[in-house]
């Protein structure tokens, strides 16, 4: 196995297989669980919209990838639903079998300084997460208006006790970047090491995750790298990395490792 596959095969076990398409169907979501499972082992979990969370988790249950958890969004992708909406989403995913809510922190309300809201969203979907479901904080580093801002909204988010920072919604210009996951990776450091990172939207190649995979090891060292501590939210990175694993693809087609 070369170098290149070594990390392809870790990061298949950390990707949070994505759907999130206004246009998905039930037969989308039955697609998307049956892949989570491959030759080289299955993904951490499929994450879908909330009224897919139930027909996920029976379609996996189904399939015996009982270990597969099903994360959802709320307040996605805009960050500018109402807490009440939020709060009730949340509610219907945890009854519904969500095992993680991945929620759009108010990122704007945050750089206008409305740290209120955006600490009743966190602090009040986490309590509806309750003990067994994992709250992810979604920061839309891309739409951060600095760096600096990125930094505070993942200690803002850590101080609040949520359970991972994810990087992007994957539905604005800028996703995930190298840049942002180093100001993230570095808060959860030297704030909190038991928080995870997600790196999501836009990484479709092995050595893409290598990189973030690098970047993390450099950060946190290789036994933090785990599903409980670091996720890929990505819709068509599996295959590249299936490919890479079998062998089938040419350097380009790899991708560039950047780090
Ligand atoms: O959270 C995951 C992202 O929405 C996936 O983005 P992607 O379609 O660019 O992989």
């Amino acid at each position: 196995m070369s170098e290149l596959q070594a990390y392809a095969q870790q990061a298949l076990q950390l990707i949070d297989l994505t759907s999130l398409n206004l246009d998905d169907t039930e037969q989308t979501i039955i697609d998307l669980c049956t892949a989570a499972n491959t030759d080289y082992g299955h993904v951490a979990a499929v994450c879908v919209y909330p009224k897919f969370v139930a027909l996920a988790r029976g379609t996996l249950d189904k399939l015996g990838l009982t270990d597969v958890k099903v994360a959802t969004v709320t307040n996605f992708p805009s960050g500018e639903e109402s807490l009440t909406t939020i709060i009730k989403e949340t509610n219907k995913a945890v009854a519904d079998g969500a095992d993680e809510v991945d929620v759009v922190l108010p990122y704007r309300a945050f750089m206008k300084g409305d740290l209120e809201h955006c600490e009743q969203v966190l602090t009040k979907s986490k309590a509806a997460c309750g003990d067994k479901t994992l709250l992810k904080v979604i920061i839309e580093s891309g739409e951060m208006l600095d760096d600096s801002f990125i930094k505070a909204a993942s200690e803002f988010a850590i101080d609040c006790g949520v359970d991972f920072i994810k990087t992007s919604t994957g539905k604005v210009p800028v996703n995930a970047t190298l840049e942002a996951a180093d100001i993230m990776l570095a808060a959860i450091n030297t704030n909190n090491p038991n928080v995870g990172f997600k790196a999501a939207g836009g990484i479709r190649t092995a050595n893409e995750a290598k990189s973030y995979l690098k970047l993390a090891e450099d950060k946190l060292g290789k036994d933090w790298i785990n599903p409980a501590h670091f996720r890929f939210g990505a819709s068509s990175l599996l295959g590249n990395l299936v490919d890479c694993l079998n062998g089938k693809q040419t350097a380009s087609e790899t991708g560039t490792s950047t780090y």
